[in-house]
């Protein structure tokens, strides 16, 4: 439970509540473990042992003591399972919103290496567990010994009263041997609970798999295939959900069995001592009993714990990830970016094979420059360096003389504006799509960057609802060429004195095409401009162009210049417009 503490302070911020449930669990375990075992001393031996001579009246009022005991015994079990509830569910959120900052702040490499569907898994399926841990778990730790202390004290005080120690003692002998299974399956259970999680974590990858490609899945026929994979992992999660299930329901019945030995032995003691059978032994054995479920209780606490730790170990995974861009310690000031850009001997490597290698150049502000070559020749890892997406591993990359690893990220990034090759729109608005650009623009700004990107028109021609209509997940309501001016209407709302532009690859109708062409000339005017440029119509409004050949760049200069100079670039140039 130790590894747990850093993580109370989530409980804290719910503090008030949680001592009102504490308070209510621990009076519901004293009415329990105390108040059961008297309500038997109290009512058994008037009802049965005074025979026909207690009166009507005396009789109902001490029968009252029944529900009375029972009435608040409920209540306080209601009010305390009730706010367990809501501690647990505010606590719950609090993680989450944690976990989920906290992917939100890791670098894109992070993404490329896990599966999302495994993230998904241990944000909605792992942050449960720690609630289950932090928030059930401390209450029953807390509730359970109340119940235990009621009815040992009980115990003690009728067998004072008696001066007959054995029930006492069988409770305290049989109580360590409860306490044996429950350590050796609770071993047993953490192993186990932390594959269960593994394997949720894969089928969540796979579902999303599944569902994330239905175009390539049917044109394919991949789905055979595809649901023999989920069918697969459902199968290994069965499996290893069913060991956690058989270790877990282990526990009670073996208590149950310990304890049912120790109430065996105290039946016959009791039958051999003479005990009266409604003052003495009914008490007595209720209050056994009652110290016994506490320990059942624990010890599924204890197996609690063991799949909360499983959790944890996910958790902190992402926590305690090491960010591999961290923020420079005293970020310099970085306003009124003019957009020079200076690649100083900058090497990269994604893994061990190097994507850009010797790259040393400087780019004026306002240049328009258009980056061509084979494919994987280094083009978009170039590209992507500019805001930091990833770190050099040798060299620097400087953002008006400023090394970017020196810059606040959300600084260098307001600074840029990206279009990616199949840009990503979020289910939402048109309007609100564009606004991203710039969260603070007013519907009006937002119609005339639409306009200046060719989008106006066809969103008030084509979409049902104008600037107001749904685009649907990724945006697919919207054809290619129209995400493609969406995404240049955010950039122009951006206004951001540095553009990175990932020409789109798909084919785009020609009337597309000449809009877009349009959209971009005057996107790029007096901004320091990358193009990607898959398509050579691109580069009439280049004013540079870098050939980019296996990491290296073997051509830089004007069309007409290199198309001499370069074969590679009069191959690659001729090969288009041929
Ligand atoms: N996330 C990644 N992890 C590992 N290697 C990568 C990653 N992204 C790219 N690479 C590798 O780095 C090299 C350069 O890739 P890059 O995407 O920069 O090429 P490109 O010129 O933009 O290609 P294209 O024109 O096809 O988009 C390639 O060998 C590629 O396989």
């Amino acid at each position: 439970m130790k590894r747990f503490l850093p993580y109370y302070k989530y409980l804290l911020r719910v503090r008030w509540h949680f001592i009102a449930a504490l308070i209510a669990g621990a009076i519901f375990g004293a009415a329990s473990g105390a108040g059961l075992p008297w309500m038997m001393k109290k009512v058994l031996p008037e009802v049965f042992g005074r025979g026909d001579e207690v009166p009507l009246m005396e009789l109902l009022m001490v029968a009252l003591i029944m529900p009375a005991v029972f009435f608040v015994r409920g209540l306080s079990q209601f009010i305390n399972n009730y706010l367990i509830q809501y501690c647990g569910l505010r606590v719950l959120e609090f993680i989450q919103v944690d976990v989920f900052s906290r992917l939100q702040k890791l670098p894109l490499k992070f993404f490329q290496k896990h599966k999302s569907g495994d993230l998904l898994s241990r944000l909605m399926g792992d942050t449960q567990m720690m609630r289950m841990a932090l928030v059930e778990i401390s209450n029953d730790i807390i509730i359970q010994p109340m119940q235990m202390l009621g009815a040992l004290g009980f115990l003690i005080y009728m067998s004072s009263q008696k001066s007959e120690f054995f029930f006492l003692y069988i409770c305290l002998a049989t109580i360590p041997l409860c306490v044996m299974p429950i350590q050796l399956i609770g071993k047993k259970l953490f192993k186990k609970a932390k594959s269960v999680q593994e394997q949720t974590g894969d089928l969540t990858a796979s579902v999303t798999d599944g569902l994330q490609a239905p175009m390539e899945i049917r044109s394919y026929n991949m789905q055979g295939g595809i649901v023999s994979t989920f069918q697969n992992q459902v199968i290994r999660l069965f499996k290893a959900r069913m060991k956690v299930v058989k270790y877990d329901k282990m526990l009670g019945p073996t208590i149950e069995f310990v304890s049912a030995c120790g109430v065996a032995v105290a039946i016959v003691y009791a039958g051999r001592a003479g005990l009266d059978f409604e003052s003495d032994m009914m008490p007595l054995l209720m209050a056994l009993y009652m110290c016994y479920d506490p320990i059942k209780r624990l010890g599924k606490i204890h197996t609690k714990i063991q799949r909360g730790n499983a959790s944890l170990d996910r958790i902190e995974y992402l926590l305690h990830y090491e960010d591999e861009l961290p923020e420079a310690e005293k970020p310099v000031p970085f306003e009124n970016v003019s957009g020079r850009i200076r690649f100083e001997n900058i090497q990269f490597a994604y893994e061990d094979q190097l994507a850009l290698d010797g790259v040393d150049l400087e780019i004026p502000s306002g240049q328009v420059v258009a980056l061509v070559g084979p494919s994987g020749a280094g083009k978009s890892t170039f590209a992507s360096l500019i805001p930091r997406f990833y770190d050099v591993n040798e060299g620097c990359v400087y953002v008006d003389g400023h090394d970017v690893r020196a810059v606040r990220k959300s600084d260098l990034r307001s600074a840029i504006a990206v279009v990616s090759q199949q840009p990503v729109l979020f289910n939402a608005t048109v309007l609100e799509n564009i606004r991203i650009g710039n969260p603070e623009a007013s519907d009006l700004e937002v119609i005339e960057a639409a306009k200046k990107a060719h989008a106006h028109d066809f969103i008030e021609k084509t979409l049902d609802d104008s600037y107001q209509t749904m685009v649907g997940e990724k945006g697919t309501r919207l054809s290619g060429g129209q995400r493609q001016r969406i995404a240049i209407a955010r950039a122009f709302l951006k206004n951001a004195p540095i553009l990175i532009l990932d020409e789109a690859t798909s084919a785009l109708d020609s009337e597309s095409e000449a809009k877009i062409q349009q959209a971009l000339e005057e996107l790029v005017k007096g901004r320091t401009t990358f193009i990607i440029a898959h398509r050579f119509s691109t580069i009439k409004i280049a004013d540079r162009i870098l050939v980019f050949d296996q990491g290296k760049i073997v051509a830089d200069g004007a069309h007409a210049e290199i198309y001499d100079s370069s074969g590679l670039y009069r191959d690659l140039y001729d090969r288009q417009s041929g």
